[in-house]
């Protein structure tokens, strides 16, 4: 035999999100079988009916030829034939409705799993997601539902009914005659003993298998999200190695699974051959010696026949199975993801916004921000300023509760904000963004995502603060009219002004803005900002400000540099101060820009991002290159 492929290694690098173990699968198995235990007992109950249907044939068939040889009347031969077609079509009758409930029960299983992983996904910490890539994500949800889906639909119904047809046709087959079990016997030991090779690295291969094939998603998915950067920096090379790479592990994780297979069928099928060979040299021999009859020898050989089909379905699937309980160890795992919030049931007993010592890091022992304190008061505006990579982004998403601190606190009127209900959180405290995604479904539908209960009158209300009414009702069905995948489709700013008008239906007290408008053309950029003007009315404002003009605007600026606010001061107050807010004021002024300020910041912005991007990728390369090499 060629050299074994080794079993393909795990990348120590990424941070997947986890698998379940065998024993919480089989559990989780067992669970879902108890609960469905009405479908699968008539599931059974049907197959085991319509093999006991099928035993009858080779029976009747051996005593008729055991009739025709001693001699019988062509009206009991008649009788028998009939009696053999009948039982036929009762098996076909009976085959039928245990497809039929064998396809309830799997079905009624998928459902199920599929519900508890979507509530689970949404569940997901959005930090958790970020750092198992969306390529993990995407494949259990896309490919692993399928892996489990055929294993559920038809899987374990053939498997049940393999099992019910394999044991009765054994018990026939005794009936027969004891002895015409031994030739059987011959194959179990080499079957059992390729079985449990197989076993004992099926799963560990089909799981990395899986998980090389969300490598390589997540690297596509990376490619096509960044193309304009890579593009922009000349990175296509790097980016088509580390496809290769991808590609190869992936191959090496295919391949080993092939060679396990390789190993398991040719040796399990060529077993299958050897009983009905012996059963017809014994059967001849016990024959001639007057042991049997030959009507016991026929039904005998049937038997044999006939059982070898469920035994190498159960091992087809078998192998299936064995694909499909790595996919439901990945669904399940996510379960295992620990909730980055947990509810206290405490009420926040003000609007104050007070970030105590918070610390944060994206990857464990790279800390981005170093102890940041922070107290906002209601109604206050404060504008954020400073380096691109400073860490304004992410104080603002742990302001927003978006992600909770690594250390420290972020509390809402006394509350920390991990420990109010996401719900709850929403009606506090909202980041506004520039990712803003059309969800499919009607203009009403993507609007009351945070109040479903809210009437068309409110709706109505909502989009007329932020000004888009007059668009809306232009629109030939108006609020009902279906936007997104495969609706209308909305300009940027249409979708970000459905968003603002969604925040006016949450109605928190404090908004995050973060680079709201500057990416948007100038001229639709100038109508949002009525918009958001309209939405920050009355409201507590934290403003990550790209333009320093609103910085002069608040009612106080902080300067975060290196992780840390380096600066916190009214406008005035900074700039006398003479420091880096001084600095940046001074430039920035002395330019005078104001009419190419937002184009010039925007292409900052950008470039920042891109530079942003590139070294993502870049560390990602720099893990994947050490990975290999340390293998
Ligand atoms: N999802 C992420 N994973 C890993 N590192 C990240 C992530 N997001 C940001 N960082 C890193 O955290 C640091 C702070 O980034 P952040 O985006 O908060 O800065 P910023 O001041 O908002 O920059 P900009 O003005 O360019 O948006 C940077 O070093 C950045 O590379």
């Amino acid at each position: 035999m060629a050299a074994a492929p080794a079993p393909p290694p795990e990348n120590p690098a990424r941070q997947a999100l986890p698998v379940a173990a065998y024993p919480e699968v089989r559990r989780y198995a067992a669970h879902v079988a108890r609960n469905r235990g009405r479908d699968l007992g008539l599931t059974v109950a049907l197959f085991a009916l319509a093999a006991v249907a099928g035993l009858f044939g080779p029976r009747l068939l051996g005593a008729l030829i055991d009739g025709v040889q001693h001699g019988t009347t062509a009206g009991h031969v008649d009788v028998v034939v009939g009696l053999i077609a009948l039982f036929l079509v009762l098996q076909t009758v009976l085959t039928r409705y245990a497809n039929l409930a064998a396809g309830k029960f799997g079905e009624g299983v998928l459902a199920e799993l599929r519900e508890n992983f979507v509530a689970r996904v949404l569940e997901l910490p959005l930090s958790v997601v970020e750092r198992a890539g969306s390529g993990d994500l995407l494949s259990r949800s896309s490919r692993d539902v399928d892996a489990l889906s055929q294993a559920a639909r038809f899987g374990v119904p053939t498997t049940l009914v393999a099992l019910v047809t394999t044991a009765l046709t054994l018990v026939a087959l005794a009936l027969v005659s004891p002895w015409a079990m031994l030739p059987l016997l011959v194959i179990v030991p080499p079957i059992w003993v390729v079985f449990r090779w197989y076993l004992k690295r099926a799963p560990a291969g089909y799981l990395a298998e899986s998980a090389r094939y969300a490598d390589m998603t997540d690297g596509l998915t990376e490619t096509v999200d960044g193309a304009r950067t890579i593009e922009a920096l000349g990175l296509q090379q790097r980016r088509v190695d580390r496809t290769d790479e991808d590609i190869r592990r992936q191959y090496a994780a295919e391949r080993y699974t092939l060679y396990l297979r390789c190993v398991f069928w040719p040796t399990a099928e060529s077993c299958y051959i050897v009983p009905v060979a012996l059963t017809l040299l014994l059967g001849g021999l016990g024959y001639i010696h007057g042991w049997f009859s030959l009507g016991q020898v026929t039904a005998a050989t049937i038997y044999m026949q006939q059982i070898m089909g469920p035994i190498d379905e159960m091992l087809a699937w078998a192998d299936q199975l064995q694909v499909g309980g790595a996919s439901l160890a990945r669904l399940l795992g996510v379960a295992g993801v620990p909730a980055d919030r947990e509810p206290s049931g405490a009420r926040p007993s003000g609007e104050d916004l007070v970030a105590a010592d918070v610390r944060y890091s994206y990857i464990p022992g790279r800390e981005v921000l170093h102890g940041v304190d922070l107290s906002v008061r209601a109604g206050e505006r404060l504008a954020m300023v400073g380096p691109s990579g400073a860490g304004k982004s992410t104080l603002g998403r742990l302001l927003a509760g978006i992600h909770g601190p690594t250390e420290g606190s972020v509390a809402v009127g006394g509350v920390p904000l991990v420990e109010l209900p996401l719900g709850e959180l929403r009606g506090q405290v909202a980041l506004v963004n520039q990712e803003h995604h059309v969800f499919a479904g009607t203009v009403r539908d993507n609007v009351v995502l945070p109040r479903p209960e809210a009437s068309d009158a409110e709706v109505g209300a909502a989009l007329a603060a932020v000004d888009a009414l007059t668009w809306v009702e232009a629109l030939p069905e108006g609020l009902h009219t279906e936007i997104g995948a495969e609706g209308r489709t909305l300009s940027p700013a249409q979708a970000q002004q459905l968003a603002l008008a969604r925040l006016v239906l949450a109605d928190p007290h404090t908004l995050v803005l973060d680079e709201a408008t500057s990416l948007i053309d100038p001229r639709a950029a100038r109508h949002l900002e009525r918009s958001l003007a309209a939405v920050l009315e009355g409201r507590t404002v934290i403003a990550i400000a790209h333009r320093l003009h609103t910085a002069h605007d608040a009612d106080r600026v902080a300067v975060v540099e290196d992780g840390v606010i380096a600066e916190l001061g009214s406008h005035e107050e900074l700039v006398a101060a003479d420091g880096a807010y001084a600095g940046l004021w001074e430039s920035w002024h002395g330019r005078g820009a104001a009419a190419g300020e937002r184009i010039e910041t925007a292409k900052q912005v950008e470039t920042a991002k891109q530079v942003e991007t590139a070294e993502r990728i870049e560390t990602a390369e720099r893990v994947q290159r050490v990975d290999t090499v340390e293998r």
